[in-house]
């Protein structure tokens, strides 16, 4: 039976070094905004927590619904002093998505969705990753889980999950060997097999059955899904856990994890901006 990797001591091992941080600041709080156009269900559910965490740390956060002139919007956030972090929200409906994320600023880009960012991950340098791909290196690393000549595999491969999270398990120092799969791959229970660590975002319910699992794999559940009302991962749970050595749940998952690693980024832009006034 594997064990649980809860979401939950990793971000409170976050949440600490984040209001360090914050005593330091006095008064001054960094601002977020979120930008979305018709947010999908598992898009609200995350927006929920993200304003319920702003709350917490006493940081305010402004939802913002993309208007008919979307750059326009991004511009205005990229000139305000005040404002420290710009998240766009995934999926973006009725709206470039690419073309919106390439505008905002990089300092400011703290999902690490812009071309600086990314560039910077693929490179293997300090900046902002994506959120969601550093929570899993996180949980990993919380959990003393060994990543060094492992065959990793990872279903899903956009640009806020999957593909920077090859990156993050390809850099020299972390040495993964990396499989990523998508919707055209073909034979991808046999590479889910083949992995010692599988991640799955690809956002299905039951998606990751147990005969893909290999004996003593772990397992890191990122989707979240909807099911009678109630929030699934992409894994069917009770079945996968008797296969796998470990397994991250969902919710109490990554996705704790994943609104942690947000903050601590906004907090670090936070810092760059009044060190280096913008
Ligand atoms: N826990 C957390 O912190 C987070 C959770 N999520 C969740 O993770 C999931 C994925 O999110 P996101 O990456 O944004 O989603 P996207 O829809 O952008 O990407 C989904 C990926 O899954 C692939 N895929 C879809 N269907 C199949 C299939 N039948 N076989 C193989 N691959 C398939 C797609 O392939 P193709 O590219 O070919 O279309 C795509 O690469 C969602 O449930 C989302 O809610 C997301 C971010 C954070
Ligand atoms: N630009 C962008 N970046 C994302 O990272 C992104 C996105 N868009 N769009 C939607 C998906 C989905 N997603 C979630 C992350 C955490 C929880 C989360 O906090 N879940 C809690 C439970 C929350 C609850 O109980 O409501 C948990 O996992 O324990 C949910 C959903 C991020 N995504």
């Amino acid at each position: 039976m594997a064990t649980i990797l809860s979401g939950r001591q990793v971000s409170r091992k976050i949440y600490q070094e984040i209001s360090e941080q914050i005593s330091r600041f006095g008064q001054k709080r960094p601002r977020l905004v979120l930008y979305c156009s018709h947010p999908d269900n598992s898009t609200q559910a995350y927006m929920k927590s993200i304003l319920k965490q702003g709350e917490k740390l006493n940081i305010p956060v402004q939802v913002v619904e993309a208007s008919s002139q979307p750059f326009k919007d991004i511009m205005r956030f990229n000139n305000d002093p005040g404002i420290s972090g710009v998240m766009v929200m995934h999926p973006l409906k009725e709206v470039d998505e690419d073309m919106v994320i390439k505008s905002i600023s990089p300092l400011k880009d703290v999902e690490g969705r812009g071309p600086m960012n990314l560039g910077g991950v693929v490179i293997g340098e300090t900046s902002y990753a994506p959120p969601t791909a550093e929570a899993v290196m996180e949980i990993l690393n919380y959990y003393n889980i060994p990543i060094k000549g492992k065959d990793v595999t990872i279903l899903g491969r956009s640009t806020t999950v999957g593909k920077p999270l090859a990156m993050l398990m390809l850099k020299k120092g972390v040495d993964g060997t990396v499989t990523v799969c998508h919707s055209r791959t073909k034979n991808i229970d046999e590479k889910a097999r083949a992995a010692d660590i599988l991640v799955s975002a690809v956002g299905k319910a039951g998606f990751v059955r147990k005969s893909w699992v290999k004996d003593g794999a772990v397992v890191i559940d990122v989707g979240i899904n909807f099911s009678d009302g109630k929030i699934v991962g992409d894994t069917d749970f009770d079945e996968v856990r008797e296969k796998a050595s470990a397994i991250t749940p969902v919710p109490q998952g990554v996705g704790l994890v994943t609104t942690a690693v947000l903050f601590k980024h906004l907090v670090e832009s936070f810092k760059r901006i009044l060190d280096g006034g913008l």
